[in-house]
C-alpha cells in the first residue's frame, strides 16, 4: 500500500485557466527527425504568444541537455524520455498553460501512455508527417548522413522504427504544406476544441454540477 497521499491545493487548474483567460492543453508533435517538429513548434508558439496565450515549448533535443541528459535512444530510454516530458507537460497544463512538445516519440505505446496522463481533450496529438526521403534530403543537423555512414546506430527511420499515429488529432504534411499552413491547421483545431477560450472550462463545470 502506498505511503504517499495526494495533497490538494486551494487554487485549481480551472482557477488558473480563468485568470489566464484561456484553457490549457498539450500539443504533442510527433514525427521523424527533420520532419519539422521544432520549426512548427516555434512558429506555433510565436503565433499563440502574439494572440496573448500563455505558452511553453518543450523540445526533445533541449530536454536531453538537462532533465533527460542521462537518457539515450534505446526503446526503454525513449519511453522514459517521453514519460518525463509528458509528466512535465502535465504540470504546465495544470498551471493553465498551452504546452507544445516536440519529440520524435516513435512508439505508439509511449504516446498512448503520455495521452493517458491527461483529461479527455487535453492531449492533442499532431502527426508531423514527412516521407523519410524528404527528411534525409533536408538533414538539418547532418544526422541522417552520419546514420547512413554507420556513425550513429539506432537512428529513427534508418535502423530504428517509427510507428505513425493511427488516429492523430491533426496531421500536417510538411513536404506539401508551408510552415504557415501547418500552424494554421493546428490553430484551427485548438480553436474548434475551445482551447483558445474558456469554453471547455465552462463545459467541465456544467458536467461537474450534473454529477
Ligand atoms: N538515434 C537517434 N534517433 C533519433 N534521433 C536522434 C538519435 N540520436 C540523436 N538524435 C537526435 O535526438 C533528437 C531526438 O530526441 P527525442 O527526445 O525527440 O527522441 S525520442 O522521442 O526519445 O525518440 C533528434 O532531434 P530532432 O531532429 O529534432 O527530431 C536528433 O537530433
Ligand atoms: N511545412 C514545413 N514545416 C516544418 N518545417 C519545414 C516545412 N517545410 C520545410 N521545412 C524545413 O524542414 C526542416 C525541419 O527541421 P526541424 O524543424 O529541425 O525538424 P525536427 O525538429 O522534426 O527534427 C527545417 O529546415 C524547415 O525549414
Amino acid at each position: 500500500m502506498s505511503t504517499i497521499v495526494w495533497q490538494p491545493t486551494p487554487v485549481t487548474k480551472a482557477d488558473r485557466r480563468r485568470l489566464n483567460g484561456h484553457s490549457s492543453c498539450v500539443v504533442w508533435l510527433t514525427g521523424l527527425s527533420g520532419s519539422g517538429k521544432s520549426t512548427i513548434a516555434c512558429a506555433l508558439e510565436l503565433a499563440l504568444h502574439e494572440r496573448g496565450v500563455h505558452t511553453y515549448l518543450l523540445d526533445g533535443d533541449n530536454l536531453r541537455h538537462g532533465l533527460n541528459r542521462d537518457l539515450g535512444f534505446s526503446a526503454d530510454h525513449r519511453a522514459e524520455n517521453i514519460r518525463r516530458a509528458a509528466e512535465v507537460a502535465k504540470l504546465f497544463v495544470d498551471a493553465g498553460i498551452i504546452v507544445i512538445c516536440g519529440l520524435i516519440s516513435p512508439y505508439r505505446r509511449d504516446r498512448e501512455a503520455a495521452r493517458a496522463l491527461f483529461e479527455p481533450g487535453e492531449f492533442i496529438e499532431v502527426f508531423v508527417d514527412c516521407p523519410v526521403e524528404v527528411c534525409k534530403s533536408r538533414d538539418p543537423k547532418g544526422l541522417y548522413r552520419r546514420a547512413l555512414a554507420g556513425e550513429i546506430k539506432g537512428f529513427t527511420g534508418i535502423d530504428d522504427p517509427y510507428e505513425p499515429p493511427e488516429a492523430p488529432d491533426v496531421v500536417v504534411r510538411t513536404d506539401r504544406m508551408s510552415i504557415e499552413a501547418c500552424v494554421k491547421a493546428i490553430l484551427h483545431h485548438l480553436e474548434e476544441a475551445g482551447r483558445l477560450g474558456l469554453q471547455d472550462v465552462a463545459a467541465a463545470e456544467r458536467a461537474a454540477v450534473k454529477r
